[in-house]
């Protein structure tokens, strides 16, 4: 017997729950399934633990700079690294509790958990069961993508996920890859102790990034005793007696204890049956969606990051904002009204919004940029975390900013100063005017717009 619904959504990540919430909110009987954790990757295997294992990391790391402060700390700083799980372990289980409450005390809602594959169209085979509904959401999200690379199949190589289980910190991790998720977890586990070496194939490290943001990243990490082998790559991995063994390209051998494999991700699209509907997706396997997030077949709509729309919490939930305003609030939003913003947790982080200096030139803008050094913030030299820097681009000829760069301590905050502005279209002017409080990061924000140059 086929079971009907008004609504399916596939996948208890960053958008599926709340628009389950809203739509039943709107009278409509849903189903929301899920095949593992609901929270999905950003609560149990993502922002949630990474972040509170940074803050751990943070604390390892202020108390060994305890004597800058005038502080003394008796003994060697030591990190309890069980104790370290133990506290993140409970941050993620409060988190997805309280969303399993929440979608549980939900009139109108029906968990369901198991995986999920299209039969058709319009029908959700989950076991056994049959469903359909006229509307169907995919939120299935994606996971750590495995390099094909000789011999990784003879080990098991580490990813975001087994990563956070550690109950030891590794003697000496090797990590594949130098995005965000290695060199968050590359500054993480140096602080707990662990020797670091990473392995990133392309020239500098972000390369999405404008090369004054690679210089700061390399050099804080380095700073800190990471060790880089950029414009390098692996050939093959083996199993050793002391762990693992990855041979470059070169014939080198790099020993070690671990290797984490953080070379990107790849859509949870395969395993959904998608060959039986007439959905698309790209050649990495991204379900093909237009600006408001429709599919190519009618009443169903793909949110968060198996569109490839944006791989971050924040789009996710935006996506959600989207097609839940556009059904249910009588808007017209798609994806083409929001700013590109993100952050990457190191610490101190480095938030970014919209264009790069070198996405603002390709797009053909005349660019002035404004920019300071940590050093001369008085908010960072007081709490003593100088690396880094602030910078903002603006158009020459309209006066709009066009983005921002907030690398140093609180740029995960500040960023979005410039964001907002981006987003509501103020001017460099309207907002060098602005008074801002004192002592922040935040107040060199109308300093550095008049401090403005070509770039
Ligand atoms: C280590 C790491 C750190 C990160 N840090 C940040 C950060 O600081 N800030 C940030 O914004 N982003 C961060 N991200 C990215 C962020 O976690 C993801 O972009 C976000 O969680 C994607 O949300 P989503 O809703 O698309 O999917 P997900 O959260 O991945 O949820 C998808 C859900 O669908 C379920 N599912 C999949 N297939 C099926 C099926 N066939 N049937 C039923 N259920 C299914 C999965 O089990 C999962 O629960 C990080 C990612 C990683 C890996
Ligand atoms: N703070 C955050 O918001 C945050 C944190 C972590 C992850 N994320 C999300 O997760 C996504 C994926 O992160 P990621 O770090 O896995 O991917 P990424 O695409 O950011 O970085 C992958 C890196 O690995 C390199 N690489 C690829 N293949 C390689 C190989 N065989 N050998 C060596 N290097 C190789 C690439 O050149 C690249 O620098 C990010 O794009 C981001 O959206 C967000």
């Amino acid at each position: 017997m086929i079971e009907t619904f008004d609504a399916i959504i596939i996948g208890g990540g960053q958008a599926g729950p709340a628009l389950a919430a809203r739509l039943a909110g709107a009278g409509q009987k849903v189903v929301l399934i899920e095949r593992h954790l609901l929270g999905g990757t950003c609560v149990n295997t993502g922002c949630t633990p990474t972040k509170a294992m940074v803050a751990s990391a943070h604390v390892a790391h202020m108390a060994r700079r305890a004597d800058d402060y005038g502080v003394s700390v008796d003994g060697l700083v030591s990190v309890d690294m069980r104790r370290v799980r133990v506290r993140k372990d409970h941050i993620v289980e409060a988190s997805r509790d309280g969303l399993k409450s929440w979608l549980e005390g939900t009139d109108g809602v029906d968990l369901l958990f198991g995986h999920a594959r299209f039969v058709s169209d319009h029908e959700i085979a989950v076991g056994e069961r049959r469903l359909t509904a006229p509307k169907i959401f995919i939120n299935v999200g994606g996971r750590a993508r495995i390099p094909d690379l000789p011999g990784l199949d003879q080990i098991t190589p580490l990813t975001n996920s087994s990563i956070l289980e550690l109950d030891q910190a590794p003697d000496h991790l090797i990590i594949l890859g130098g995005g965000y998720i290695a060199l968050e977890f590359a500054q993480m586990f140096r602080r707990f102790g662990s020797a670091v070496t990473v392995i990133e194939h392309g020239d500098r490290l972000l390369k999405r990034e404008d090369e004054d943001a690679s210089e700061v990243v390399t050099e804080l990490l380095a700073g800190e005793g990471v060790v880089f082998r950029l414009g390098t790559e692996a050939a093959s991995v083996a199993k050793t007696d002391e762990g693992v063994g990855v041979t470059l390209k070169s014939g080198e051998m790099i020993a070690g204890t671990h290797l984490l494999v953080a070379v990107g991700r790849v859509p949870n699209t395969d395993d959904l049956g998608l060959e039986a509907t007439g959905i698309s997706t790209d050649k990495h396997g991204y379900i093909v969606t237009n600006p408001r997030l429709e599919t190519d077949v009618e009443g169903v709509w793909a949110l968060g990051e198996c569109n490839g729309r944006g791989a971050f919490t924040h789009t996710s939930y935006n996506d959600y904002e989207i097609v839940a305003d556009n059904l249910l609030g009588g808007a017209s939003r798609s994806t083409k009204d929001r700013q590109t913003a993100y952050a990457l947790y190191t610490d101190p982080p480095m938030g970014r919004a919209g264009m790069s200096v070198a996405d603002a030139q390709a797009a053909g803008h005349a660019v002035l940029v404004g920019k300071r050094p940590m050093t001369r913030v008085s908010r960072a030299t007081e709490k003593g975390e100088t690396t880094g820097f602030m910078k903002v681009v603006v158009d020459a000829n309209t006066d709009a900013i066009l983005g921002a760069t907030i690398f140093g301590v609180g740029g995960d905050e500040v960023v979005h100063v410039l964001l907002d502005a981006i987003q509501a279209g103020t001017t460099a002017t309207a907002l060098r005017q602005t008074m801002h409080i004192h002592p922040t990061v935040a107040e060199l924000v109308p300093t550095i717009l008049g401090e403005l140059e070509p770039a």
